[in-house]
């Protein structure tokens, strides 16, 4: 029976990183999640338990540490960038590393309507996220947001779907349409102006989703896609994933009462899971940019 190693990779998942920059008595709040992931002619380690090519985990969850103290961590496409290279660029037998980052957001507290010196509140579940995976001669960089919730209580229809003895689903000219937008898309180059472009994309997301008349989720979500495509020059590829987070409308019937699109029980599971990708026809090939594990 033959037996080998397939593709394989390690680093240190999910090192929590928050930096305090002080300007005077001004203090900026940077709270990332970082992951690493290193791979390479690292058979020896698998195969034998010779561990001499093993950048260890806890040094590279290390290196993060150092690396935010030496510079300003910045904009955490760039800080991906920054460490991804010195793990290829350090280390000769390391082919490549996958850096990915999610950032969590702090507003400054507002006292007597001015925002708060160094007291800050979470902004929500939101993250904007970069992955990024460095090889030998370039880069790939995927920028993207998690669970911005959002919620049109108008412009949302949903009918015309096929029915068997299955189906109960009414047919809908006027529902609730809400989601947890997860966004990444791939840049062309890894030299963009990272902070301006991931606030734009954001606004084109949110600007198509409240204008886009929709007739099914699945429509909404090539719209965004489209949108952010047709504006942002940087951007090849929008993959989206968008969980259907249901309002049905309450039978009120048993009380005698009308429900004229007025109550709604907000249900969390099963939900419909609506997942595609927008991407220009004459794309650059990904390369390893969404799966690490390809060659
Ligand atoms: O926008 C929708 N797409 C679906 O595929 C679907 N399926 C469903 O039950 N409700 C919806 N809504």
């Amino acid at each position: 029976m033959a037996i080998r190693l397939g593709p394989n990779s390690y680093g240190k998942a999910e090192i929590r990183l928050v930096t305090v920059t002080r300007e005077d008595e001004v203090h900026r709040l940077k709270d990332l999640t970082v992951s690493t992931a290193l791979r390479g002619d690292l058979a020896a380690t698998h195969l034998t338990g010779d561990n001499s090519a093993v950048v260890t985990t806890d040094t590279q969850k290390n290196t993060v540490y150092a690396f935010a103290k030496e510079r300003p961590v910045g904009e955490i496409e760039d800080f991906a960038l920054r460490l991804g290279r010195h793990f290829v660029h350090e280390f000769s037998h390391i082919t490549a590393a996958r850096i990915a980052i999610d950032e969590h957001g702090w507003d400054r507290i507002a006292v007597r309507g001015e925002p708060h010196e160094h007291a800050f509140s979470r902004s929500g579940d939101e993250k904007r996220t970069a992955e990024v995976t460095v090889g030998t001669d370039r880069a790939w960089v995927v920028s993207g947001l998690k669970d911005l919730v959002v919620l049109k209580s108008a412009g949302s229809e949903f009918h015309g779907f096929p029915r068997d003895k299955y189906t109960t689903l009414p047919e809908t000219d006027d529902r609730i349409l809400a989601t947890a937008v997860t966004a990444r898309w791939r840049h062309q180059a890894s030299d963009t102006d990272w902070g301006e472009s991931f606030r734009d994309i954001r606004r084109i997301l949110l600007e198509t989703f409240a204008g886009h008349h929709s007739l099914s989720l699945q429509q909404t979500l090539y719209a965004m896609g489209e949108a952010v495509l047709h504006r942002r020059p940087e951007v090849a590829e929008i993959r989206l994933s968008l969980p259907n987070k249901h309002h049905f409308a309450v039978d009120l019937t048993p009380f005698g009462l009308a429900n004229d699109n007025e109550v709604f029980v907000a249900t969390d599971r099963p939900y419909g899971l609506i997942e595609g990708t927008v991407l220009r026809e004459d794309a650059e090939d990904p390369g390893p940019a969404w799966d690490f594990r390809t060659p």
